[in-house]
């Protein structure tokens, strides 16, 4: 499959289903921070299973659209801009380089925040390509007005990262609230094992996503180095 061609929605839903997608996004200026890490990452966790991918750049999704022509592949661009906290997928350019690299989904942020271009404007660069729009949300509210500005599928992405101290569960109240709108909903941020992500599709996702806890070595490795060092740490078990 050509950079230019795409699968079509309700191939992409059907393959998408119940299943897994693995955010492939290493730390920042980390060791693993490099396109044939990312790569590689990439190829590993389809051989695992994963049914669909979410890259971040379009320098990288246009190499793992090469790497892997079948796989769904979900397209955001991260930059901090001055004068907005959205981060996710934020300017026109942003969302034509994903097209052109091949993105099956473009996802955006669709919280109600302050930020430089509409979401509607944004969802409609990408429909108008005949791609498909990833709503990023942290509220029932957001998903539904993502919807109507143009969002297929929704995820609970930004939820405990606008406001607060960042919860360690996943939202699942959220998926609960959302599960009988008219969209494609994915379960993301800190699901951490697999009895997590089973419970999001019992609650109604439709997919649920994973990042940090398979493709961010450092923190997965801080999870038990820390529980390790813990005052109780090690005496459990003998
Ligand atoms: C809040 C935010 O910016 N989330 C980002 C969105 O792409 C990523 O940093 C997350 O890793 C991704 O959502 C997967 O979540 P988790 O790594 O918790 O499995």
């Amino acid at each position: 499959m050509s950079r230019g061609q795409t699968m079509d929605p309700t191939g992409i839903f059907q393959r998408l289903k119940g299943q897994l997608i693995v955010s492939v996004q290493p730390v920042s200026d980390g060791p693993m921070d490099n396109d044939v890490i990312v790569v590689a990452m990439a190829r590993a966790a389809v051989a695992g299973g994963a049914a669909g991918l979410r890259i971040e750049s379009a320098r990288r999704i246009g190499l793992v659209r090469r790497a892997l022509p079948g796989v769904p592949l979900i397209g955001i661009v991260k930059r901090d801009l001055s004068g907005s906290p959205v981060r996710i997928t934020p300017l026109p350019e942003d969302v034509a380089d994903l097209i052109e690299a091949g993105a099956d989904i473009v996802a955006i942020d669709g919280t109600d925040r302050i930020r430089p271009h509409a979401f509607v404007d944004l969802a409609r660069i990408v429909s108008d390509a005949g791609r498909m729009v990833m709503a990023d949300i942290a509220s029932a509210g957001e998903g539904r007005a993502s919807i109507d500005a143009g969002a297929t599928i929704v995820g609970s992405t930004l939820s405990g990262y606008i406001r607060g101290p960042v919860p360690v569960e996943p939202d699942y109240t959220l998926l609960e609230e959302l599960r009988d709108e008219a969209c494609f909903l994915i379960a993301e941020g800190r699901y951490q094992s697999p009895e997590q992500c089973r419970g999001a599709l019992q609650r109604g996702a439709d997919c649920v996503t994973v990042g940090s806890a398979l493709t961010r070595l450092e923190v997965a490795t801080h999870r038990f180095s820390e529980l390790m060092r813990a005052p109780s740490g090690g005496t459990d078990h003998g």
